[in-house]
């Protein structure tokens, strides 16, 4: 594994909820991202680690090959890719993000 996929690896492993994203959850950069947050909110999670790939080029290339996904905002639960906006979204209208976060 390259260090980057490394760095990644170490992040969404040590940490339970990890949203990669533009800006922070205070400041959205892009309203894909912002909505992010907010479906999280919504969930009342209280753990989010966030990641700004703005501030890191080569995290913003590398996460896309980790997940095998092109885009961000991407979430991850317990290790795991879990989608971008579009899936929370359709994963919160249904239960299952609340579900898949430990019903809280
Ligand atoms: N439909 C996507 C929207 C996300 C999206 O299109 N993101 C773009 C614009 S923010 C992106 O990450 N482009 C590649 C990049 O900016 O590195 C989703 O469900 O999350
Ligand atoms: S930064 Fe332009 S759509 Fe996300």
């Amino acid at each position: 594994m390259s260090d980057v996929q490394q760095r990644i690896d170490d992040l969404v492993k040590n940490n339970r909820v990890v949203l990669f994203m533009k800006g922070n959850a205070q400041f959205p950069m892009c309203g894909f991202s912002g909505r992010a947050v907010q479906i999280l909110k919504a969930c009342g999670v209280t753990d989010l680690k966030t990641f700004n790939v703005l501030e890191d080029e080569e995290v913003r290339q590398g996460i896309k090959e980790y997940a095998n996904w092109p885009t961000i905002p991407q979430l991850y639960i317990g290790g795991e890719f879990v989608g971008g906006s579009d899936i929370m979204m359709e994963m919160y209208e249904s239960g299952e993000l609340q579900q898949a976060l430990g019903g809280q």
